[in-house]
């Protein structure tokens, strides 16, 4: 399935993934709905892409308000045929250090606020008997690393998630593709939350040296295309997920032996 022409979705647009994917997409002539909650930003991504390109400022935390978000979303264009679960925070902090309210954060903006928007779209899906869901997860969906607990937990919640919904929506022509990205060059590492919930306002070297967000975006439109369940975009950090699944003792002191933070 080539997404060219499709109206398509993206949470997260204003910044990194969400706004590399939305330059591929629109060279593909796609029909664009930018979400993010910073207007000023929605509007410099919009104005870089191509006419057919709206933006839909909403906080993804607000998951109370879904249904509105998703009528107003199916309203731009009459209809949608993907959704990119996009947005997204990460945390940089160990267990023994972090408040709870951090944790609470990260399973509402990581983990609801998909499932709360997923669950809005679904019967517009049904209905038209197509439509595919697209959720950025991570390797740290696939397995845990030191000082991302409540990112790790989030994100493995969302693979679980996701599998059932193939399972079960299958029959309705709908599609779910889960995307894991290694390290890409966004700015993540600098807004992931500490222990006390401030951002870490620094970046990390293994996200410095991660993939450029052009050469991810590319290869993640071929996955979706593709129509994958799951795709592994990274460098040598993909490695972890085959460790993970054949010797998870030693993934587990590669990890750490590794001292990535
Ligand atoms: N960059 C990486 O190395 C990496 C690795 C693995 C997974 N990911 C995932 O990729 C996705 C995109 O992240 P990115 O790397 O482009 O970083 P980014 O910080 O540039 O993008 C995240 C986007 O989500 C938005 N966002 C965060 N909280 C929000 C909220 N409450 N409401 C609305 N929007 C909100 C941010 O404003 C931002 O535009 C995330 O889900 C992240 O977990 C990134």
């Amino acid at each position: 399935m080539q997404l060219n022409d499709k109206i398509i979705w993206i949470t997260g647009a204003s910044s990194g993934i969400g706004e590399g994917l939305a330059y591929v997409l629109a060279k593909k002539n796609c029909k664009l709905i930018l979400s993010g909650r910073n207007v000023f930003e929605l509007e410099r991504v919009k104005a870089n892409c191509n006419a057919t390109t709206e933006i839909l400022p909403f906080d993804l935390s607000d998951f109370d308000h879904a249904k509105e978000h998703v009528a107003k979303a199916i309203a731009l264009f009459g209809k949608i045929d993907v959704l990119i679960n996009n947005g997204g925070i990460s945390q940089r902090s160990l267990i023994a250090e972090t408040d709870f309210a951090v944790d609470k954060k990260l399973i509402e903006v990581d983990y609801l606020s998909l499932v709360a928007l997923t669950k809005a779209l679904l019967p517009h899906f049904i209905q038209k008997q197509s439509g595919h869901f697209v959720a950025v997860t991570s390797l740290m969906g696939k397995f845990g690393s030191p000082y991302r607990s409540g990112y790790c937990g989030a994100k493995h919640a969302v693979h679980g998630f996701y599998d059932v919904l193939r399972m079960e929506h299958q029959k309705d022509g709908i599609d779910v593709t889960l995307i894991c990205p290694g390290f890409v060059q966004t700015n993540l590492a600098k807004k992931s939350l500490t222990g006390d919930g401030s951002l870490q306002m620094t970046d990390d070297q293994a996200t410095k040296n991660g993939l450029p967000v052009p050469v991810f975006a590319s290869r993640m439109i071929k996955a979706i295309e593709k129509r994958k369940f799951e795709a592994y975009i990274g460098r040598k950090e993909v490695l972890g997920v085959y460790l993970k699944r054949l010797f998870p003792r030693l993934l587990h002191y590669s990890v750490l032996r590794s001292k990535v933070r």
